[in-house]
């Protein structure tokens, strides 16, 4: 590290370190040592002034389009751009009007060069503020926020100087209020109770969000407040409709502006986004994510969505998966604006290739896929071969003239990561699920996914954190063909932890008997979730919830299973169930009782309808409800102690209990008390009587360790880590009278025991249930 350099950089006014720091950046040195240079040329001395020094370093490292470094420091060794604010306002000035030549004359009014603050104006502005404030700082002292009184005196002079601003009003409210006393120094002290700002903001919002139909649901636990924009974390950054070139590295053309004109003039500026998935298996819980995100997106911002298969690996797909996939979507309450394939598109997209080879932007390449696979592949021969060789071969290739593998088309771009000349165009003898025989080649993503994008004119296009590598020659290919250029953004995809949801390992899962289908409840498909009763409006908040970060997250279950059971809780019915039932005979049984009762749906809510249930002389418990002895801790029915059954207004104490000849209990006497006549018992329990005979099939984790994924974790591989009591089948519970009739996917709230939902296996004799989630609060209860 030269001397000299790490001199000059001081000389700008940076401290010893921050210049060594910067001198490892060539490209931001580069950019400094030039502008030095320049200034120097103007204006001498300003080459080590401190204030244009950190001028110098702000163009330095945040000016984007380098090509207007020269213009700016001319107008800052000329000292008409003095400060942070009017430099802040020249580059906001030139990403909104990227293309030259640059009106500068405009350029000057908007970063306000020229206009010249006196120490006068600044104090005049800040007394006015002050006098406004006066009663406030008054009464609050030091504790009144000072932030609102700069601000205030900002805006009347846009182009002061902060510095001078906060010293003036320092000043000027010193000379108000004195000095600082002991009592402003010490902290505020919260009163319980008492309104917070961020409570009142929280008030404000959640009127603000209950006219928002669109994110009604997002509206957390705990009063928490949530607007959509939060939830969605990084898509606060996108940009605006027709405003694609004020994103970081989108590339601008000389056609760029045009093209934007045409493109706004067919969406009308709205925000249009595709969810596009290869109908090649089914939807699992990090597609959900992708689902929310992009449907959410468009419908928070009032624009549309398309559902667009991206079908161009014919082998690999059919028609179950395009039903599944459409149905997955609308299940969770989205409805695509269009459906669209990447096949409607085959005619132009084989036009724009042809356009491309005639470009010299493409060529056909004879090199095998696995000469060309890996890292570091040798140039391909045929890159430089002429146009019309390419052109002919390329329609030799679509008339079926070449055998597959001997010839693709390949773009002369390379990707993010240093892969060269990417594949546009495949030979594949291999009919399409749409197209048929029509073609036997097809385009691959990198050739298709940016030009759908196109066609569709949309505006954001949304993809996981893998696909940043191919965004240059996603910007690449629609810029040489003078298309229309979308927008890509990128996610961190949402991953589960205990679970796998690539589709060859489920398939591995069902093929190997460990679990029965792709709809197994233990799986985390989508078609899995909803059968085991997941509702989507919880799936939706728990991808609310996590939110659009960067960032790949692995989630553990249970904060699915919290929003599963808020949904739960307001949607299913309750109604009293027994596993494992124990015969409890009520020997008094009042001889004037009607034989049923009548049960509120929701006992917090008793508006939300009842039914009714038979109660007799003979009534079923749950086993584990009954014990001979109790302790000090037990809440339950004991031989010691009365019980009292939910809903009946009765009490039972034991009478004698019945044994077979092993000893296990059998049945359970006891005599009846109406609660309004006896003390009120430690607890109450569930019950039963003349139920009906369900199946209950209970899930667990299918996978022992979190990560079942990662041979550290798991050195055996994830089949290995199969938790073989993942499922229980209870062939005899005993669910009350009013789960009759009950069809697939009706949910209740088995009292004290869980969420369950009515499995697609229930025929007319028989319900069979799945547990959707234990009620946590019980968990632990004894
Ligand atoms: N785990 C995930 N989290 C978030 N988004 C995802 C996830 N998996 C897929 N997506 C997104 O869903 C969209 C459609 O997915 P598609 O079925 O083509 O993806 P995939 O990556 O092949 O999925 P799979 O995990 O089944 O291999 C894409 O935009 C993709 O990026
Ligand atoms: N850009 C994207 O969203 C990618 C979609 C594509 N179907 C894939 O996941 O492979």
């Amino acid at each position: 590290m030269a001397e000299a350099d790490i001199t000059l950089l001081v000389n700008t006014g940076l401290s010893e370190q921050k210049a060594k720091e910067t001198l490892k950046n060539e490209a931001v040195t580069q950019s400094m040592k030039s502008a030095i240079e320049q200034v120097g040329k103007i204006s001498p001395d300003l080459k080590s002034d401190k204030d244009v020094g950190k001028l110098i370093y702000h163009v330095a490292t945040k000016l984007k389009a380098k090509k207007f470094q020269n213009p700016i420091m001319e107008y800052i060794g000329l000292k008409k751009i003095t400060s942070e604010i009017q430099l802040n306002a020249a580059f906001d000035y030139l990403k909104h009007n990227p293309l030259e030549p640059v009106d500068w004359s405009t350029f000057e009014k908007e970063c306000g060069v020229g206009v010249v603050i006196t120490p006068d104006q600044v104090e005049d502005a800040v007394e006015q503020v002050i006098s406004k404030h006066k009663a406030g700082l008054e009464s609050q002292r030091y504790k009144y926020n000072i932030g609102l009184i700069m601000g205030e005196a900002r805006n009347k002079l846009k182009w002061a100087d902060g510095k001078a601003i906060k010293n003036e009003v320092d000043m000027q409210v010193l000379d108000l209020l004195g000095p600082k006393t002991a009592a402003d120094l010490e902290k505020p002290v919260k009163q319980k109770g008492s309104k917070t700002p961020k409570d009142a903001e929280n008030t404000k919002k959640k009127e603000q969000l209950k006219e928002t139909p669109s994110v009604e649901n997002f509206l957390g636990r705990d009063g928490e407040v949530m607007s959509f924009m939060e939830l969605m974390g990084e898509a606060v950054k996108f940009h605006k409709p027709g405003e694609n070139y004020k994103t970081s590295g989108y590339v601008i053309t000389e056609k760029t502006m045009d093209l934007m004109k045409e493109h706004l003039k067919t969406t009308g500026g709205k925000v249009y986004s595709r969810f596009p998935p290869e109908p090649n298996g089914i939807l699992h819980i990090g597609h959900a994510k992708a689902i929310n995100f992009n449907f959410g997106y468009a419908k928070a911002y009032g624009g549309n969505c398309y559902l667009r298969y991206d079908d161009t690996n014919p082998e690999k797909e059919e028609e179950k998966f395009f039903t599944a996939i459409k149905e997955m979507v609308e299940w969770l309450g989205y409805k695509p604006w269009k459906v669209t394939h990447a096949s409607d598109n085959f005619d132009k997209l084989y036009g724009y290739a042809v356009e491309l080879i005639k470009r010299g932007h493409a060529y056909i390449c004879h090199m095998r896929s696995e000469d060309i696979k890996g890292f570091n592949p040798p140039d391909s021969p045929w890159r430089d071969r002429p146009i019309e060789e390419s052109l002919q071969l390329f329609e030799d290739m679509k008339n079926g003239k070449i055998q597959e593998g001997e010839a693709t088309l390949r773009m002369k771009t390379t990707l993010e990561e240093g892969k060269k000349d990417p594949v546009a165009y495949r030979i594949k003898f291999a009919p399409h699920h749409r197209t048929g025989d029509k073609w036997c080649i097809y385009p691959t993503y990198d050739f298709t996914h940016c030009l759908c994008d196109s066609i569709e004119n949309i505006s954001h296009s949304l993809c996981t954190k893998e696909f940043q590598s191919r965004r240059s020659s996603y910007y690449w290919l629609c810029n040489v063909l003078d298309l229309y250029c979308p927008v890509q953004w990128e996610y961190g995809r949402l991953n589960l932890s205990y679970t796998v949801v690539s589709k060859r390992k489920i398939a591995k899962l069902i093929h190997e008997g460990y679990v029965r289908d792709w709809d197994d409840p233990r799986l985390f498909t989508l078609t899995a979730l909803r059968r085991r009763g997941f509702p989507p409006e919880a799936i939706n908040l728990f991808c609310a919830k996590v939110g659009v970060t960067m960032a790949q997250v692995v989630i553990d279950p249970s904060m699915l299973e919290a929003c599963v059971r808020d949904v739960l809780n307001v949607k299913a019915p309750r109604c009293m169930a027994v596993l494992d039932p124990l015969k409890v005979t009520i020997t008094n049984f009042p001889a004037d009782h009607k034989g049923e009762i009548t049960v509120p749906n929701f006992p917090a809510d008793e508006s939300r309808g009842s039914h009714v249930l038979p109660f007799q002389k003979t009534i079923y418990i749950e086993r584990s409800d009954f014990r001979e002895k109790s302790d000090k801790n037990y809440k339950r029915f004991a031989s010691d102690q009365t019980v009292g059954l939910r809903h009946a207004g009765y009490i039972l104490t034991v009478e004698s209990v019945v044994k077979d000849n092993s000893g296990n209990i059998t049945e359970v006497k006891a005599k009846c008390t109406k609660s309004s006549d006896t003390d009120k018992p430690k607890g109450f329990i569930q019950w039963v009587c003349n139920p009906l005979v369900c199946e209950v099939r209970l899930y667990d984790r299918l996978f022992h360790h979190k990560n079942p994924e990662d041979s550290n974790e798991v050195p055996g591989g994830f089949v290995s880590d199969v938790n073989r009591d993942s499922l229980s089948v209870i062939s005899n519970a005993y669910v009350d009278t009013s789960v009759k009739g009950s069809k697939f996917l009706d949910k209740y709230q088995f009292e004290r025991i869980g969420f369950f939902t009515v499995d697609k296996d229930t025929t007319s004799d028989r319900i069979v249930f799945n547990r959707t989630v234990t009620l946590k609060e019980d968990r632990d209860k004894n």
